[in-house]
């Protein structure tokens, strides 16, 4: 990868992680991002670092391997993502956050784990799908790497328990963009509670599947 190409790549990580912050997507120093580069290793946001205030050249960069090769000190889940990324090879950005509706959805008891939101707008259909509830770990733990590594291969995102959605894209816009449906979708999902909402049928999804193929 060009040098070019790799800054370019660092200021969209530190512009959309500004954007997430400064509209309360994620809180402190919570959520972190990476990005797939061309020689097979990755960028990836340090541990520990606020997504509104990311330093484009201080962003970590990891060998094919994950080894840390420049740059801050790596989030403490390179290996989640690094998990994840083996088994989508299509994907090419990752992001997690603790968006405040998507963390509330996580902790509501009687979830379905193995589709946490209904398909309620087409948009949630057409940019994340089936969500999976992938059970409680500690943040960081690597036990985490392989629950999510077995749900990664069919899902594109995941919720993790008491935790954040994890979300893949083929690039890094689109990581954000269904980052950012699946909060406002799980927002509507709390509205709706004990509402008994009508939501999109069996027939209804598959045609938005045919139409609108996700990565
Ligand atoms: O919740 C956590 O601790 C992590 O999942 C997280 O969001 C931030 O960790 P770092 O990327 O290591 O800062
Ligand atoms: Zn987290």
């Amino acid at each position: 990868m060009s040098l070019h190409d790799e800054n370019r790549l660092r200021e969209q990580i530190a512009t959309l992680g500004k954007s997430l912050f400064d509209r309360g997507l994620t809180m402190g120093s919570s959520g972190n991002i990476s990005v797939r580069t061309d020689d097979g290793g990755w960028l990836m946001t340090p541990t520990n670092a606020c997504l509104g205030r990311l330093d484009p050249g201080c962003i970590s960069r990891l060998d094919r391997n994950g080894h840390w090769k420049g740059g801050d000190k790596p989030t403490k889940e390179s290996f989640l993502h690094m998990a994840m990324y083996s088994e989508r090879p299509q994907s090419e950005a990752i992001v997690h956050l603790h968006s405040t509706h998507s963390v509330a959805v996580s902790c509501l008891p009687g979830i379905d784990p193995c589709d946490c939101i209904p398909p309620l707008t087409a948009y949630y259909v057409m940019r994340v799908g089936k969500l999976p509830l992938v059970p409680y770990h500690i943040p960081g733990d690597p036990s985490l790497g392989d629950a999510v590594k077995g749900l990664a291969g069919q899902h594109s995102a995941v919720l993790l328990a008491n935790h954040g959605p994890v979300v893949a894209g083929k690039n890094l816009e689109a990581a954000v963009y269904a980052t950012e449906e699946l909060e406002e979708t799980a927002k509507l999902f709390l509205l709706l509670q004990g509402k008994n909402p009508r939501i999109l049928s069996p027939e209804q999804i598959a045609e938005l599947e045919e139409r609108f193929p996700k990565d």
